[in-house]
């Protein structure tokens, strides 16, 4: 069954990775892009993941010892990616006891959420997920969107938002307003970008033509 992509906003929300090896630090990494504020829990952790702990300026910590079911209080949502296969599923099971949401490294079964491969530029986001059946396919997609995506798209997202108001207050029409942020889109994107100018520029000859 295909899984449907929500997306969150998991800026300042509370996860808690139990474990500190290789996968806990892929997905410490892979979150941080999003601004939660994570606690590891681990008797040990590698070199890459005290790096990343260090540099984190307070939203990646550590409790240095074995996880305790008293971790998952007040938590959000929760990464299981011991080496202690038991430990991962009980964690699974106290998570759903608690309905906070779970993800158990690689164990589809247990996980009540789990990781698209993901291509990220500032505001968008481009998840991709085979519903858990090849990994590798969607890691084979995520590559190939790579390569079609045009660069800079982050930047002119948000620049066309901080437009969205100005639009707003000025043109009544619905269907001028979505007129006028598919130019801006096809514009900003032919140019890289779309100035403040412009679409003002934009806004007036729209309206023109509308009134005509
Ligand atoms: C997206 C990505 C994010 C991440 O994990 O960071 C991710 N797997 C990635 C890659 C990848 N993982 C694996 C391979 C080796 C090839 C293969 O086995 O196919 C490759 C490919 C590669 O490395 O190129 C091994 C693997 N993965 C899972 C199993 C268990 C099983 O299939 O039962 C096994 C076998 C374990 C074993 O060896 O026994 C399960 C899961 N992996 C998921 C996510 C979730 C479903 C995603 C979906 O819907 O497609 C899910 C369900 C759980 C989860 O959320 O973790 C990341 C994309 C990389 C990128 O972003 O480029
Ligand atoms: N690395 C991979 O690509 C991969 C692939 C498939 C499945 N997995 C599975 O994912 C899980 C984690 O893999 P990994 O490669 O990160 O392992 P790892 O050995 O690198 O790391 C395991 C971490 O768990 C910590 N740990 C052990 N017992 C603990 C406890 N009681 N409380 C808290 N932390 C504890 C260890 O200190 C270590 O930091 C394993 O179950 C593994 O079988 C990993």
């Amino acid at each position: 069954m295909a899984y449907f992509p929500f997306f969150v906003d998991i800026e300042g929300k509370g996860c808690l990775i139990a474990g500190g090896g290789t996968v806990a630090c892929r997905k410490a990494l892979t979150l941080m892009d999003y601004g939660p504020d994570i606690i590891v829990v681990s008797p040990q952790v590698t070199s890459e993941m005290e790096r990343l702990i260090k540099e984190s300026g307070g939203k990646l910590t550590w409790r240095c010892r074995e996880f305790e079911e008293s971790d998952l209080e007040n938590m959000d949502f929760v990464i299981a990616a011991t080496s202690d296969e038991g430990l991962n599923r009980q964690i699974s099971i106290w998570c759903r006891e608690r309905k906070i949401p779970v993800n158990v490294a690689d164990i589809q079964e247990e996980c009540s959420f789990i990781f698209p491969a993901l291509i990220k530029d500032g505001g968008i986001t481009v998840g991709i997920s085979t519903g858990g059946s090849a990994p590798a396919l969607a890691h084979y997609l995520k590559e190939k969107l790579k390569e079609a995506i045009p660069k800079g798209l982050g930047g002119l997202a948000n620049q066309l938002g901080s437009y969205r108001e100005m639009v707003r207050e000025r043109v009544n029409s619905h269907h001028v307003r979505r007129s006028i942020f598919r130019t801006m889109t096809e514009e900003g994107i032919r140019q890289g970008k779309y100035t403040r100018e412009q679409a003002e520029e934009l806004i007036e000859r729209k309206l023109a033509e509308h009134e005509k």
